[in-house]
């Protein structure tokens, strides 16, 4: 075992070599060749390993032997570390391995020099993450759900692994996938004489989950503050550059919660803290996708206490400024993504709005004592993206819950969450791939997530 790790130790990952290592230090590399220089007496290859936005120069002798080094080909190189006239280690290499030929020529969709669309670029999703940018978005996904594990952990809150097939539509929007055995012979031998035949797996209609919040609950129950980093599916023929049909989502629920201030300056405080570890981690990579999607780079709601207005606040707002506005205020659904931007600029800074109409909002949300069509719930509105968090107190009360009359026929498990030493709790959900483009800047959310789903594509 020790001795596995110690030889496994000895190929250095590029990112890594000029933190762990110094000139003139002997070294393996593994990588793709992104670009070859050939001068009188050396061959300069640019290669690539997957761990780094930048490129790592490899020096080799200039013999026949080298002449077949080519961009997109694998090799492996063996050599000492020495420091280039720019001042960055390179790798004087004295024997070179190809793994690999890249065969470029014959028909591979990139162009090793050329900076392509990202729409041009999604069009070959298994090729694309030899794509620096898209390599750089995967890194920073990666660092960031780590950075929300850290956190929450610090924390002492509870991961629970929700279920993603589930007999709840949590939302109450319809926008749920079914799910049911594609085997027409299964399903026959296990039909039941009192249950439709396509349901006959699970004795009832199940579907992919669009939220985890409700599972959430009922472990909050038992072991107080908990969360899930889960896919969430919403069925919706929506091509916007803000939604997937499958995208990731960061729901948390806090117990013990009475107060909606609170969880608002919980949701502050954790976007805050996570993305100042991300910044840590992640410097290279978030720049280099901000400087490819044309994005500021200096995050200025990170330097800013957010702000919090009423919903009756933000209506009079947007109404002093109708004209301009792309879209008409309406009171019966939210507000539209311009209208949530201006919000935002409005404030100059991310803004929670908060005490919502009853009748826009899920059954789960607690009704406010004082004022029975509004409800304790939040949207975070942040620039770029608009809405990222939504949350709300639930209704703790099993006689108020069971009034509702959206409340769905079959969570009498839910309700009966409150009667055997029901507690108060609240919490919220982060869309985790706007999260990414709102740090990263990247315009389509089809380009943070290794391969996005979306109304008439689901490749590979
Ligand atoms: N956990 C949450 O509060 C998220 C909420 N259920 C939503 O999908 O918006």
């Amino acid at each position: 075992m020790l001795f596995l790790k110690r030889f496994y130790s000895k190929t250095g990952r590029l990112a890594h070599i000029s933190k762990s290592h110094k000139p003139g230090d002997s070294l393996s590399i593994q990588g793709w060749i992104k670009n070859v220089r050939r001068l009188k007496n050396n061959t300069f290859l640019d290669v690539n390993d997957g761990s780094t936005s930048s490129k790592f120069q490899v020096v080799v002798p200039r013999t026949p032997e080298n002449q077949h080094l080519s961009p997109g080909s694998v090799i492996s190189a063996v050599g000492q570390i020495q420091v280039a006239p720019n001042g960055s280690f390179e790798l004087h290499a004295s024997s070179v391995k190809m793994l690999a030929e890249g065969h470029l020529q014959e028909g591979y969709p990139f162009s090793p020099k050329q900076k392509h669309s990202p729409e041009y670029v999604r069009e070959h999703l298994h090729l694309r993450s030899r794509v620096d940018f898209i390599a750089a978005q995967m890194r920073v996904r990666h660092k960031a759900q780590k950075a929300i594990h850290d956190y929450m952990d610090e924390l002492d809150f509870v991961q629970i692994n929700t279920p993603l097939i589930t007999t709840n539509d949590c939302e109450g929007a319809g926008e749920v996938f079914r799910v049911q055995p594609d085997s027409a012979s299964l399903l026959k031998q296990m039909a039941r004489p009192s249950v439709p035949e396509e349901q006959s797996y699970f004795d009832g209609k199940v579907f992919l989950s669009v939220s985890g919040q409700l599972h959430l609950e009922a472990m909050t129950y038992g072991l107080g503050n908990t969360y899930t980093l889960s896919p969430a599916f919403r069925a919706e023929n929506s091509k916007s550059p803000l939604h997937l049909a499958e995208f990731y989502m960061f729901e948390a629920e806090l117990a013990h919660l009475e107060e909606l201030e609170k969880l608002a300056s919980f949701i502050e405080q954790m976007l805050k803290s996570i993305t100042n570890r991300l910044l840590e981690t992640s410097s290279e990579d978030l720049h280099f996708c901000q400087e490819n999607s044309n994005s500021r780079s200096d995050l200025p709601w990170l330097q800013v206490p957010w702000k919090i207005m009423t919903y009756d606040e933000a209506v009079q707002v947007l109404q002093e400024n109708k004209d301009s506005l792309k879209t008409p205020i309406s009171l019966n659904e939210g507000f539209s993504k311009d209208q949530e931007f201006f919000l935002v600029a409005h404030c100059a800074a991310p803004v929670f709005v908060v005490d919502w109409p009853a009748q826009q909002k899920p059954f789960y949300m607690k009704v406010s004592r004082t004022n029975p069509n509004r409800v304790y719930a939040l949207d975070l509105l942040m620039p770029a993206v608009g809405e990222l968090c939504g949350g709300s107190l639930r209704e703790s009360d099993p006689v108020i819950l069971n009034s509702h009359p959206q409340l769905p026929k079959d969570l009498s498990w839910y309700v009966e969450l409150r009667k055997y030493g029901g507690i108060a709790t609240g919490g919220f959900g982060m869309g985790f791939e706007r999260y990414l483009q709102l740090v990263t800047g990247v315009k389509n959310i089809r380009d943070v997530i290794p391969f996005p789903r979306y109304p008439h594509s689901c490749k590979m």
